[in-house]
């Protein structure tokens, strides 16, 4: 497999060096189809590269006496004939799936493990009658291989699990497409990755489709993003948007913190109506007779005319901008009827009341008027006036309490936070587009369209031609992405950009599939804009309601996809813990029946070499102990890696004590070998060793607390130190050595 694996790395490096070196690039098609080839042979040489480390990972044996090799790509010799399985296919689906209970016409599962290019493990799985006996197996896949990777020590970085994916993880990754799946799972039991890995498994399955609307992956923080970004990448995938809630509107970029209180009260869908009403106050009648003069004309607007026209313009079900239009046309027309009765109607024709309409259109006395009763607006505009006014605030918000309009105060030029976004987007719904960005967008839809259907004509004959003169070697399976390519390249030679990067900066784009991670996050705001981006509802949630760790969470999945999604979504459980050890687990147990009795952790997979340790010391001992643990913790994980979790407010505190440790803010922290971070930050990412300082103060933070203090108990793949400042909060202190 290799050896062929060369071969056509080879064969596309060749073609790339050809295409590159030919010198026909004298107009734009020349040029067109030599970026297309360049393209085409860089991804696959690109591909072909990423496979390089564990290639092959898998067998299965069929009881007709079949065998397949499983692998990270499909790989096929000179004759057409399967080397290697992509992991992807349906073929490949009983190396994750069969059982001894369900063995899908499978007699043996070979697990193979690779040091670069020399196989270093083999791990059978039997699957006939006998093994029925043994109840163990019958859960566990390759359990060998999965151990090995468990344990291993971590990089800072997730990496993909194509060789160890688990029957009850197989199953979401190669759900359908349509409707929403949401995936409900304890820590470490796998959502991210499994979300990624069904990422890359409906990219391959539904390339047409999703190739064309992109995929976009939600994350709750830009670490956590930088943690997963490598996953895709090396399943083969590049083109789909990365993003935080905070960046779905483009040119906005939410830098701005904010407190809990600010963030529920803008997280509610009560923010509907106040924006709704925020809008609707800034169009006024005004409350006596508006009296001024154009040129000798005396005029007068009276409160019973704009009311009328108001009426109209809101009859039209038009959002605010363009409702503005019709609103101006009544006015304007109120006003030349007053012009003409002063003239004196018969003497004027057709053509000077057009002229009078048009000189009032032009007057600045009047477009001041209009402005005042009917302004243009843009929702940065709308959401920074409204959050920096107590006055607008009670007056379109007088639903929310006086403390809570206080909480969402700010200064008009404060900058924008997470929770301003889907205020923005919501706004950006109720104001529609400026007049100007309308015909600039309608020109350049219609030019496209244009383009478009030349473009896709023309590639076509391009790749006929070339594959009829066999200039060029293209597989069987790569024309209809190839054609796509020229077709895309020519349609964009002088736009270029990759669906995820149009995607990015269109507030519009409505995307083919939406992965949300850590969705219990997301605030009742954050759904409305991200279903928005979906309206198909094809979207993967996965998230574990108790570790919420805000109170404009997600309480409910069914309450949030009955609402957007009535009988189009489905649920799915993952129930095995693959990174925290079972005695770390006892102590994130009681953490979790302190949070609500009812729920009960997911069982780990493994058992630790350490036992977790709890210590309490006086307050005045705590910055020296704390040092002491973290040089002890280093000494206990040589090269792995350790996360010093503290509450919230006292994180600038205790990072001015500790040396030799990466900041929150540092882009490089997960490089680090030891990352200060709060539990909230912590979230989806995890360390060899995690050290708890002060668990009490993470209690108190907020009243999701307990939340907090679970995530961060279950942050660790092999050790686990608590450190108390003062006494050990009651849900640890069973646990205290
Ligand atoms: N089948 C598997 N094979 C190998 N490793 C796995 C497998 N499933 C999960 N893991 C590993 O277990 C760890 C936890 O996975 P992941 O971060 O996806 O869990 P999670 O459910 O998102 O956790 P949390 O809710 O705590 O953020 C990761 O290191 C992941 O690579």
């Amino acid at each position: 497999m290799y050896e062929r694996l060369d071969v056509l790395r080879e064969r596309a490096r060749g073609e790339l060096e050809r295409v590159q070196g030919e010198n026909t690039v004298d107009n734009l098609q020349g040029y067109s189809e030599r970026e297309s080839f360049t393209n085409l042979f860089s991804g696959r040489f690109a591909q072909l590269s990423s496979v390089e480390r564990g290639l092959c990972f898998g067998r299965i044996d069929e009881t007709g006496g079949e065998r397949f090799h499983i692998g990270r790509i499909g790989l096929f010799d000179e004759e057409y004939d399967p080397l290697l399985i992509d992991w992807r296919t349906p073929l490949a689906q009983s190396f994750y799936r069969a059982t001894p209970a369900a063995p899908l016409g499978v007699t043996r599962r070979r697990h193979i493990r690779l040091h670069g290019r020399t196989v270093i493990g083999v791990d059978d799985d039997v699957l006939d009658l006998d093994a029925l006996q043994d109840a163990d197996r019958s859960t566990l896949i390759g359990e060998a291989a999965l151990m090995s990777s468990l344990g291993a020590n971590r990089t800072g970085r997730m990496n993909e699990i194509v060789a160890t994916i688990q029957t009850e993880q197989d199953e979401i990754i190669r759900s359908e497409l349509p409707g929403a799946l949401v995936v409900q799972g304890g820590p470490g039991t796998g959502k991210t990755v499994v979300a990624l890995h069904r990422a890359a498994y409906l990219l391959y399955t539904h390339r047409e489709q999703l190739a064309r609307t992109g995929v976009l992956v939600v994350g709750p923080n830009t670490t956590f993003l930088r943690y997963i970004d490598q996953v895709l990448p090396s399943l083969g995938e590049t083109d789909v948007v990365l993003a935080t809630v905070g960046e779905l509107y483009p040119v906005v970029e939410a830098t701005g913190a904010e407190s809990a209180a600010a963030a529920r009260v803008k997280g509610d869908l009560t923010m509907v109506d106040v924006l709704a009403q925020a809008v609707a106050n800034f169009q006024r009648v005004p409350d006596a007779p508006i009296e001024f003069k154009v040129d000798q004309h005396e005029l007068v607007l009276r409160p019973g005319a704009v009311r009328k026209a108001k009426q109209k313009a809101l009859e039209s079900d038009e959002p605010h901008n363009p409702a503005r239009k019709i609103f101006v046309r009544r006015i304007l027309k109120v006003l030349t009827d007053q012009v003409i009765d002063k003239i004196g109607r018969q003497y004027v024709g057709e053509e000077d009341i057009e002229d009078v309409h048009k000189e009032l259109a032009e007057d600045d006395r009047v477009q001041g008027i209009l402005d005042h009763l009917w302004p243009e607006l843009t929702p940065q505009l709308l959401v920074s006036v409204l959050l920096s006014s107590a006055e607008r605030l009670t007056e379109a918000a007088p639903q929310l309490s006086e403390a809570d309009r206080t909480a969402i105060l700010r200064p008009i030029d404060a900058p924008w936070t997470a929770s301003d976004v889907p205020l923005l987007d919501e706004a950006a719904e109720l104001i529609g587009e400026l007049d100007a960005a309308v015909s600039a967008r309608r020109q350049q839809a219609a030019a496209a369209e244009a383009e478009a259907a030349d473009a896709w004509k023309y590639a076509r004959e391009v790749v006929q031609v070339q594959l009829e003169a066999t200039n060029i070697v293209v597989m069987p399976w790569e024309i209809e992405q190839f054609a796509n390519l020229v077709h895309r390249r020519t349609q964009l030679v002088d736009n270029p950009g990759t669906v995820s990067e149009r995607a990015s900066a269109d507030r519009s784009w409505v995307f083919g599939h939406i992965i949300v991670d850590e969705a219990q996050e997301l605030s009742a705001m954050d759904w409305r804009l991200l279903m928005r981006r979906c309206p198909r509802r094809s979207m993967t949630l996965v998230g574990d309601i108790a570790q919420t760790g805000t109170d404009a969470g997600v309480k409910s999945w069914a309450e949030l996809l009955d609402r957007y999604a009535p009988r189009r979504w489905r649920s799915a459980e993952l129930t095995v813990n693959y990174r925290t050890p079972t005695e770390i687990m006892t102590v994130a147990g009681g953490v979790l029946a302190a949070i609500d009795p009812n729920l009960r952790p997911p069982i780990s997979v493994r058992e630790g070499d350490a036992e977790p340790w709890l210590r309490a010391v006086p307050a005045a001992e705590f910055a020296d102990a704390l040092t002491a643990a973290i040089k002890a913790e280093r000494e206990a994980i040589g090269d792995g890696r350790l996360a010093v979790l503290v509450p919230r407010p006292r994180y600038d505190e205790l990072a001015a004590i500790l040396e030799d440790v990466a900041r929150s803010n540092d882009p490089a922290i997960l490089d680090a070998p030891v990352a200060l971070l709060d539990a909230t930050q912590a979230k989806g990412l995890e360390f060899d060793s995690v050290l708890i300082a002060d668990p009490a103060g993470i209690i108190a933070e907020s009243d999701r607390g307990l939340s907090d203090l679970y995530v961060a108990v279950t942050r660790a793949t092999k050790r686990l130190g608590v450190l108390a400042d003062g006494d050990l909060p009651e849900v640890l202190s069973g646990h205290r050595q």
